[in-house]
C-alpha cells in the first residue's frame, strides 16, 4: 500500500473517495460500504444520479437521461442494479413493461420489441421470411453470450485470483466469453444475414443503445441488451429513474458512507506519484487511501478540448494517450421534457419509440427521434390528466458552441420545434396539447452532467475488436481508479453497475476487504 507522509495519514479520513454520483459511483461507493469501507462521495451537482438521475417541475418528475432500464431482473447475475441495492439493504418497486421499443423506420418498417423473445422473432420472420434461419442464429448466439454471462458471479476481471475462482465454478462460461470478448455484433450479423434491409435492422437495434453501428457494437453488449430484454425485461423503477440513486445513497448512509452534493472536484492531489485526495473548488482538501473517478477519462485524465482535467498534465500516465487514440467522445444529445394532455398520447400506445425516416440518417445529426413516455407506466410521475414526453435526438457540440446567447436561444426554439413536428408523426396535435417545456441542448448536458462535450459516452475511433480495448478499473496511477461508461463494458446503467462492481472489487482487494468466496 502506498506510503503516506505522516501528515496526510492524520487527515486521511477515508477508505475511499468517489468523484462523482452517476450510477457508477454509485454502486462503487455501495459496494465498498457493504465491505465495511469508509467512503465520501463528492457529486457536483445537487441531485445524485448523474444521467441516471431525475429533476421534478411543476408536479412532472422527469427523466434526465437513462429511461429503459435493463438489470432489474430477479434471477440469475445480470440483474446488477436488483442486486447493488439489495446489496445495501434497499429495492426499488418496478414496473415490467410489455414492450421494450417500437420502431418506426424508413420504408414502413414497423416493429416492435416484445418482452416475450418468441413473440418478436416471430414477427420478425414475419417480415423476412427469406432469412428465418438467419434471424434465429444471429440472436440465438446473443443468447449464447447472455447465458455465459448469466450464469456466473460479475466481479472483476482484472483481478487474477476472482478469475480463478469463476472458472472453476462456471469454466464454460469463462471460455464462452472470452471467445466473444474480441469480436463486434456486425461480424456475427454478417456471417448469418444477407438482406440489407434486415443488417440495416440490426444496426438500429444497435445504434439505439450503442450509438454505433453493428460493426462497431461489442458482441458481448450485444448479447447482454438483446436477451436481457426477454429475460430480466425492462423494467421502469417506480417513481421515476432517479430513484435507484436516491435508494443507494440511504444504502450508503445507512452504512456509515456520506454524499456530499454541490461539492465539485477540481484536482486529484498526488503525493510521490501516488493519488491521496482530492481538492475541491472552494479549495479544501480531503484525504483518502483511494480515489474513484467517475467523470470521464477526458474529464479526469484531458484530451479532446479538456483545459483542466482532474489529474494535472504533469501526472498524466502516458498509457492514456492509447485510449485518447483508440475512443472519441459520441455526440451529446438535444433533449425535450414535455408535458402534455392525457388526450393527446392514446392509451394503448408503447412506453418506447424509435423514429427514423431515412437509413442515411441514422449516425446524422439529429437523425434518430428517441422517445419514452413513462407515465404510461407510472402515472404518478405527473400531475393527473397529462403524460410526460421526454424525446432525444443526437446532436454534436459543435453545432451549439460559439453562438451568441440570442442564436443559442433560437436554435434552440428551431431544433425543439423541429423534433416536435417529428413526434407529431406518433402524435398527431401534440404542440397543441403541450402544458410544459423544457428544452436542453449539449450545453446543458455538459453543464449540469460535466460530461466532456455533453458526450452519451464513448465511441471507437476506428474498428476495434469488440469490448478487448476497452479499460479496467485500474489506472497506471497508484491509489487511483476510474469508473463508468469511460471504463469496461461501456455505456448503459447496468454496465455502469458492473463497472461498479468491478471496481470495488479491485479496492476490497487492495485493502483487505474481500470475502474469499464468491457472491451467491
Ligand atoms: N438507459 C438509458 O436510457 C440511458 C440514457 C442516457 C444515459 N444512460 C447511461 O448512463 C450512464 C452514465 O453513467 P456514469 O456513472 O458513467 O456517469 P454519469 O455521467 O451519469 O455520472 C457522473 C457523475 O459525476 C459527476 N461529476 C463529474 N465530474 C465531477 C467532479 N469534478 N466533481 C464532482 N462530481 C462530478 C456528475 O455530476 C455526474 O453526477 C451512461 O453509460 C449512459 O449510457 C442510459
Ligand atoms: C478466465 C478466462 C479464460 C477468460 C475471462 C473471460 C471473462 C470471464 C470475461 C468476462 C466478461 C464480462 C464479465 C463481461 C461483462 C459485460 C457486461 C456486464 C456488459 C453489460 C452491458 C450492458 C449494456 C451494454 C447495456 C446498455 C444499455 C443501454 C446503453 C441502454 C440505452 C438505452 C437508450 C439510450 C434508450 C434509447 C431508446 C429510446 C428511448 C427509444
Amino acid at each position: 500500500m502506498t506510503q503516506l507522509s505522516n501528515k496526510t495519514k492524520d487527515s486521511c479520513n477515508w477508505d475511499s473517495i468517489v468523484i462523482g454520483s452517476g450510477l457508477g459511483g454509485l454502486v462503487t461507493a455501495s459496494q465498498l460500504a457493504s465491505k465495511g469501507a469508509k467512503v465520501l462521495v463528492l457529486e457536483q451537482y445537487k441531485i445524485p444520479g448523474g444521467s441516471g438521475g431525475s429533476f421534478k417541475r411543476k408536479g412532472f418528475t422527469f427523466d434526465v437521461g437513462a429511461s429503459m432500464i435493463f438489470g432489474f431482473g430477479n434471477k440469475g447475475y445480470t440483474n446488477l442494479l436488483t442486486r447493488a441495492l439489495k446489496d445495501v439493504g434497499q429495492k426499488c418497486e418496478t414496473i415490467p413493461d410489455p414492450t421494450q421499443l417500437a420502431y418506426h423506420l424508413p420504408n414502413q418498417l414497423e416493429i416492435s420489441v416484445d418482452r416475450d423473445y418468441q413473440k418478436f422473432i416471430t414477427k420478425l420472420i414475419n417480415l423476412f421470411p427469406h432469412e428465418e434461419k438467419g434471424i434465429k442464429h444471429f440472436y440465438e448466439t446473443c443468447w449464447d453470450v447472455f447465458n455465459c454471462l448469466d450464469s456466473m458471479p460479475l466481479l472483476s476481471i482484472e483481478d487474477p485470483a476472482y478469475l480463478m475462482k469463476v472458472f472453476f465454478k462456471s469454466p464454460l462460461s469463462c471460455l464462452g466469453l472470452a471467445r466473444w470478448l474480441p469480436v463486434n455484433a456486425g461480424d456475427v450479423a454478417m456471417r448469418y444475414i444477407k438482406d440489407p434491409d434486415l443488417l440495416r435492422f440490426i444496426d438500429i437495434e444497435c445504434f439505439c443503445w450503442s450509438v454505433m453501428p453493428a460493426n462497431l457494437t461489442p458482441m458481448i453488449n450485444a448479447g447482454m441488451v438483446f436477451s436481457d430484454r426477454h429475460y430480466g425485461g425492462i423494467n421502469y423503477p417506480k417513481g421515476g429513474v432517479g430513484v435507484i440513486a436516491e435508494k443507494l445513497v440511504k444504502g450508503i448512509k445507512n452504512l456509515g458512507g456520506e454524499i456530499r452534493y454541490k461539492s465539485r472536484v477540481k484536482k486529484i492531489i498526488f503525493e510521490k506519484g501516488n493519488a491521496i485526495g482530492v481538492s475541491l473548488e472552494n479549495d479544501e482538501e480531503i484525504f483518502s487511501k483511494t480515489v474513484v473517478s467517475n467523470a470521464t477519462r477526458w474529464d479526469t485524465f484531458g484530451g479532446q478540448g479538456i483545459k483542466s482535467p482532474l489529474v494535472a498534465t504533469e501526472n498524466k500516465p502516458t498509457s492514456e494517450k492509447k485510449w485518447e487514440n483508440r475512443y472519441i467522445p459520441s455526440p451529446s444529445f438535444l433533449s425535450l421534457h414535455l408535458g402534455v394532455n392525457v388526450d393527446s398520447i392514446p392509451a394503448n400506445t408503447h412506453c418506447h419509440h424509435l423514429l427514423l425516416d431515412k437509413w442515411e440518417e441514422m449516425d446524422k445529426e439529429q437523425g434518430v427521434t428517441f422517445v419514452s413516455i413513462p407515465t404510461l407506466l407510472d402515472p404518478t410521475l405527473a400531475p393527473s390528466g397529462s403524460h410526460i414526453v421526454h424525446a432525444f435526438t443526437p446532436s454534436s457540440i459543435d453545432n451549439w458552441d460559439g453562438l451568441s446567447n440570442k442564436e443559442y436561444l433560437a436554435k434552440k426554439k428551431e431544433d425543439g420545434d423541429k423534433l416536435i413536428s417529428k413526434l407529431e408523426r406518433l402524435f398527431p396535435n401534440l404542440s397543441q396539447n403541450i402544458l410544459h417545456k423544457e428544452i436542453g441542448s449539449p450545453r446543458t448536458h455538459k453543464r449540469f452532467l460535466a460530461r466532456n462535450k455533453g458526450s452519451y459516452g464513448p465511441i471507437p475511433s476506428m474498428r476495434l475488436p469488440g469490448l478487448l480495448p476497452m479499460p479496467f478499473n485500474t489506472t497506471k496511477i497508484n491509489g487511483l481508479y476510474c469508473v463508468g461508461d469511460s471504463c469496461f463494458p461501456g455505456q448503459g446503467l447496468n454496465a455502469v453497475a458492473f463497472s461498479g462492481y468491478a471496481c470495488a472489487h479491485k479496492i476490497g482487494t487492495k485493502l483487505g476487504m474481500n470475502k474469499w468466496e464468491l457472491p451467491e
